[in-house]
């Protein structure tokens, strides 16, 4: 099936909140937009991106180094069945202590640790502002998203001219509330689902970050925030880099949706999970490529009686 290029919503964050509508209608009926105007300067996101390819340099011992802290959010050596795809995890990307040690055990060099460490300050700034305004845009204002912890992953695509065609990861959706995505500015393959059920291209462009909604946010917006489901297509032969920042769920876990969003004509869709088990029900079962969200499901019949 032919996918065509899709022109994600584009959201100017020095613009609000005159793009409330816009982000409503992205964040509703996708689940992703593309963020301009968001402070991080050009040439951060660069040297970011170099350091990036440097750490993917390292000796295979040294990677394996970088363990699990929850369950899926350590280093990821290529596997059968993401054969192209190598990922680096960093629980919890907005504690300074947890980055300094994830560049320590890395062995990574002053320099490196300087831009990790600037890179994610910012970056956890730019997130927890995109949370609020998706909460505030849903009419849920002053809710804090400050002490929310957020998982990096660094990721590396293996491209090479026997690989187009093939799949670099598989069709997903991100378990937590937002994800901002630096794309690979020179190499594109990111594909998001539409509301009719097919994959759209999604242009890099430099510069700019995409934001998609995941599971936490449909639970904790009973079913409003839509969280698009996703895959990353192998197009050229050229490797492929991008860095991942997850605002995963509440500080003590508890993921449930919010009264705001619960009333007689919206009943309670999703029962009240801790996010770590529920990633652990995604991983421990084939759920991952559907999402586990229909295990949680409410028996509406159970609960009207
Ligand atoms: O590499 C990308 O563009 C997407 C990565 C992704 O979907 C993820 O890390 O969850
Ligand atoms: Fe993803």
């Amino acid at each position: 099936m032919a996918v065509e290029a899709i022109s994600v919503p584009v959201i100017d964050l020095s613009n609000f909140p005159a793009e409330r509508d816009k982000l409503v209608w992205a964040s509703t009926e996708l689940g992703c937009f593309r963020v301009v105007n968001h402070g991080i300067p050009p040439a951060m996101l660069a040297e970011m991106k170099a350091v990036v390819r440097a750490l993917f340099e390292i000796p295979a011992e040294v990677k394996q180094r970088n363990a699990d802290i929850i369950a899926g959010s350590g280093y990821m050596a290529p596997s059968l069945q993401n054969p192209l795809y190598e990922a680096f995890g960093l629980y919890d990307a907005a504690s300074s202590a947890d980055v300094r040690a994830f560049c320590n055990l890395l062995e990574a060099s002053s320099y490196h640790k300087e831009i990790f460490s600037l890179y994610f300050t910012k970056l956890h700034v730019l997130i927890v502002d995109i949370a609020s305004k998706v909460a505030e845009s849903l009419g849920l204002v002053g809710y804090s998203f400050d002490d929310w912890p957020c998982q990096a992953r660094i990721n590396r695509y293996n491209f090479t001219e026997e690989t187009i065609g093939s799949s670099g990861v598989q069709i997903h959706t991100d378990s937590g509330f937002l994800t901002i995505l630096q794309e690979d500015g020179s190499v594109g393959g990111l594909e998001m689902m539409d509301s009719s059920g097919n994959f759209q291209a999604v242009d890099a462009v430099p510069g700019t970050f995409i934001v998609n909604l995941g599971d936490v946010a449909k639970i904790w917006s009973n079913g409003r925030l839509h969280n698009v489901k996703h895959r990353v297509q192998c197009k050229v032969a050229h490797p492929r880099i991008s860095i991942a920042l997850f605002m995963l769920a509440p500080k003590d876990g508890k993921v449930e949706p919010q009264a705001k969003f619960i009333d007689s004509e919206h009943p309670c869709l999703y029962q009240t999970i801790i996010y770590n088990e529920y990633r652990k029900l995604r991983l421990s079962s084939s759920e991952r490529a559907t999402g586990a969200l229909h295990l949680l499901a409410v028996n509406q019949t159970a609960t009207k009686a």
